[in-house]
C-alpha cells in the first residue's frame, strides 16, 4: 500500500494581499510558512520516497519546510534533472540513494496562468467585472479567465504528468508528497474522486492542509483524516 498526500503551498504574500497570482513567482507569506511548519508536523511520521512540486518558489518552500519536520533520517533534496538524467543515481552518488528524498520540480504543476487577472486585486475585480463572473472564472472548469486558463486547460498538463511521473511511484509501492497550488491541485483531486464539473465548482483546498489518499488494488482512495 503507498500513500500520496497533496499539499497547497503556505499562504502567499499575494494570497495575503488577496491578489490574482497564477503564474507570478511569489513567496510564501509568514503565516504561510507556520502553515508549512503545521503541515509537516502533521506528516512528519510519513516516509516519503519521492517528492513532487511545480517549478514556483511557494510549493517548493512548502515542501521543503514541511519535510524538514519529518521523522525520516533522509534529506529531501531538489533534483536538478533537467530533463537529461531520468534515473537520477546514475548521477549521483548512488550511496545518496540512502540519505535523499528526490524532489523533483516540473511546470505541469505550476499554478493555472490566470493571464490578464494576474497582479489584479481580487475584491476590485469583482466590482468591475461582478461576483458571478469572477466565481466563474475562478471556480468552473470551463470558463477561463481573460487570456488564461480555465480548469479544463491546467487539468490538461497536470492529469498526463500525474499519470506518466507520479503514477507509477505509486503502483511500485513509494509513498508521494506532491506541493503545488489551489488551481492545479483541484484538477487533480477533480481526476482522483472524478468529480463532475457542478462538483468542482464548489472544490475549494486551503492552504496547507495535507490531504491524504491511499493507493491500494489499483486505485487511490481518500483518507478522511
Ligand atoms: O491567485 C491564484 O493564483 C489562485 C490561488 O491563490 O487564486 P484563486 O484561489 O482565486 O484561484
Amino acid at each position: 500500500m503507498a500513500k500520496l498526500v497533496l499539499i497547497r503551498h503556505g499562504e502567499s504574500v499575494w494570497n495575503q494581499k488577496n491578489v490574482f497570482t497564477g503564474w507570478v513567482d511569489v513567496p510564501l507569506s509568514s503565516n504561510g510558512i507556520k502553515e508549512a511548519l503545521n503541515a509537516g508536523e502533521e506528516i512528519s511520521a510519513t516516509e516519503f520516497d519521492v517528492v513532487f512540486t511545480s517549478l514556483q518558489i511557494r510549493a517548493i518552500e512548502t515542501a521543503m519546510i514541511a519535510l524538514a519536520q519529518n521523522k525520516s533520517s533522509k534529506t529531501p533534496t531538489v533534483i536538478h534533472d533537467e530533463g537529461k538524467m531520468k534515473d537520477w543515481t546514475t548521477i549521483y552518488n548512488p550511496e545518496m540513494e540512502k540519505s535523499v528524498i528526490p524532489v523533483y520540480r516540473d511546470w505541469h504543476l505550476n499554478e493555472r496562468y490566470y493571464g490578464e487577472l494576474q497582479g489584479k486585486n481580487k475584491a476590485e475585480t469583482a466590482k468591475e467585472y461582478g461576483d458571478e463572473q469572477v466565481h466563474q472564472w475562478r471556480r468552473s472548469y470551463d470558463c477561463p479567465p481573460p487570456k488564461g486558463e480555465c480548469l479544463k486547460d491546467t487539468a490538461g498538463r497536470t492529469i498526463p504528468f500525474f499519470e506518466e511521473s507520479i503514477f507509477p511511484h505509486l503502483k511500485a509501492g513509494e509513498n508521494v508528497l506532491v506541493s503545488a497550488h489551489g488551481n492545479s491541485l483541484r484538477s487533480i483531486v477533480m481526476f482522483i474522486e472524478n468529480l463532475t464539473k457542478e462538483q468542482v465548482l464548489g472544490l475549494e483546498i486551503p492552504t496547507g492542509k495535507p490531504i491524504y489518499y491511499e493507493y491500494k488494488n489499483g486505485k487511490l482512495e481518500k483518507e478522511n483524516k
